[in-house]
């Protein structure tokens, strides 16, 4: 059987020895039987691999990744108008995460007292995404535009820079949530980390570079246990992986400061709240479950030890935001040079004054009339720490941070914004 030994093994190399055609063409039609069967096998393994693998299913970290329609004259003219400084002093803000709960109320306030505003936001689905679309309605019809766009395109963000030279960026956008980062890790650091190392990449090269203000959390404080939390406490334990992210954020921000020159500051945010906030927060789900008569898991820690939170008026934390913005030296750096040290701060935002989650169930219960149907839990292992308390003579003594909002004030305010926007709690929150 030499003929079968004789069989090339490349197929770049197939000759047909016409001196033998009909032995020939009979080996050269099962050859391009074989060669027309593999390659179905090659084709088939392909498409199983592209349209069957876990990547091509939908993946939840990747839901920012789609692509947005941006650029092309009318566009840049609506960014121009949006960042238009109206007042003599006034700044140009950069403010991602406009759509976003904190990043609603503080473009309002810029604009309010005539600061220019540009808004970037990716409206991805971590919750209803119609309430972020009724917080860019709200904001387009105070003049703010939010541009629809990722943090993680450099491209887009370039383009904003040359279209205006902003002097401020105010960060909030992010992947929020201390329980949802063991459901979907990735998209904490795609947001956090890689998002957020874009947009300084991006900073940096900008000529004048912006000063940047950015949304830390009470969360980098994790296992610590000594209260009132202060700036200067150790912050390498951290309970989740958001709190490992904003941790990292504050990292990433000491070494574009050291090397770029970039001026940074983060702010600790302590459970902020109020109207138009978001609905994977305990406060604004309770509220909804309450309504519904469906039983809310309250959590207590171990020995039926007190679960609290230094929860945070969402007026209060935007106040601090711009006492951080105004009191924000200019970067140093050109050109993606450092020139000089520039500022680095971290403040917390807190109220000082940490109210019991049982306790904020009961005011809820007063002010919706409706009596809560309470599980009481352990506090699952999941991210969440048993108490947090904000020390925040920092932010007082430098930014003039002063929260004058408590819980009840607040959450009565949150309640009529709550009412009012899913009509008395007859269309319910997503
Ligand atoms: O300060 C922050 O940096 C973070 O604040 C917020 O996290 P938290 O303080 O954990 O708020 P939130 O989830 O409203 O739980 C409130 C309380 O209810 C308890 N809780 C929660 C859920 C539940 O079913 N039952 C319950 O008792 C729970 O144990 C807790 O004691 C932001 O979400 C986060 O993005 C980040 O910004």
């Amino acid at each position: 059987m030499k003929h079968l030994d004789d069989t090339p093994s490349t197929p770049g190399k197939f000759k047909i020895d016409k001196s033998h055609s009909y032995f020939h063409r009979t080996r050269w039609q099962s050859s391009v039987a074989k060669l027309a069967f593999w390659s179905l096998v090659f084709v088939g393994f392909i498409f199983i691999f592209f349209y069957r693998s876990p990547s091509s299913l939908p993946d939840p970290s990747r839901r920012s990744l789609r692509t947005y329609s941006w650029g092309g004259p009318a566009w840049e003219k609506r960014v121009r108008s949006s960042a238009h400084v109206r007042t003599r002093r006034g700044v140009s803000v950069l403010v991602t995460g406009a759509a976003g709960f904190v990043g609603t109320h503080v473009s309002s306030a810029l604009k309010r007292r005539g600061d220019g505003v540009l808004g970037l936001d990716n409206f991805n689905d971590y919750y209803d995404p119609s309430l972020k679309r009724a917080r860019q309605a709200l904001l387009e019809r105070s003049g703010v535009f939010v541009v629809e766009g990722d943090i993680n395109d450099a491209a887009l963000l370039k383009k904003l820079f040359e279209v205006v030279p902003f002097t401020h960026v105010m960060h909030l956008a992010a992947q929020a949530g201390v329980r949802y980062a063991m459901e979907n890790p990735s998209s904490y650091v795609h947001s956090n980390i890689a998002g957020f190392v874009n947009l300084l990449e991006v900073c940096k090269s900008a000529n004048p570079q912006p000063a940047i203000v950015w949304a830390s959390s009470s969360s980098v404080y994790g296992l610590n246990t000594k209260v009132p939390f202060s700036e200067k406490d150790r912050t390498d334990q951290p309970a989740s992986l958001y709190a490992a992210t904003k941790k990292a954020g504050e990292e990433i921000a000491h070494t574009y400061n050291h090397i770029y020159g970039l001026s940074l500051t983060g702010l600790r945010f302590f459970t902020v709240y109020g109207p138009w906030g978001r609905p994977d927060m305990a406060y604004f789900f309770f509220t909804r479950d309450i309504l519904k008569g469906k039983a809310i898991s309250v959590f207590e820690g171990a020995n039926h030890g007190t679960v609290a939170r230094d929860f945070t008026y969402i007026d209060d934390i935007v106040k601090g935001c711009l006492g951080a913005l105004d009191t924000a030296e200019k970067s140093t750096g050109s050109g993606g040079k450092k020139r000089g040290a520039a500022q680095l701060r971290v403040f917390n935002l807190g109220n000082t004054s940490p109210v019991p989650v049982s306790d904020l169930v009961s005011i809820l219960e007063r002010l919706l009339k409706v009596k809560a149907k309470r599980n009481i839990m352990k506090l699952p292992r999941n991210g969440d720490v048993q108490f947090t308390h904000a020390n925040i003579s920092s932010a007082q003594r430098e930014l003039g941070y002063k929260p004058t909002t408590d819980l009840q004030t607040g959450l009565k305010k949150f309640a009529r914004w709550y009412l009012g926007y899913y009509n008395g709690g007859k269309k319910a929150a997503s």
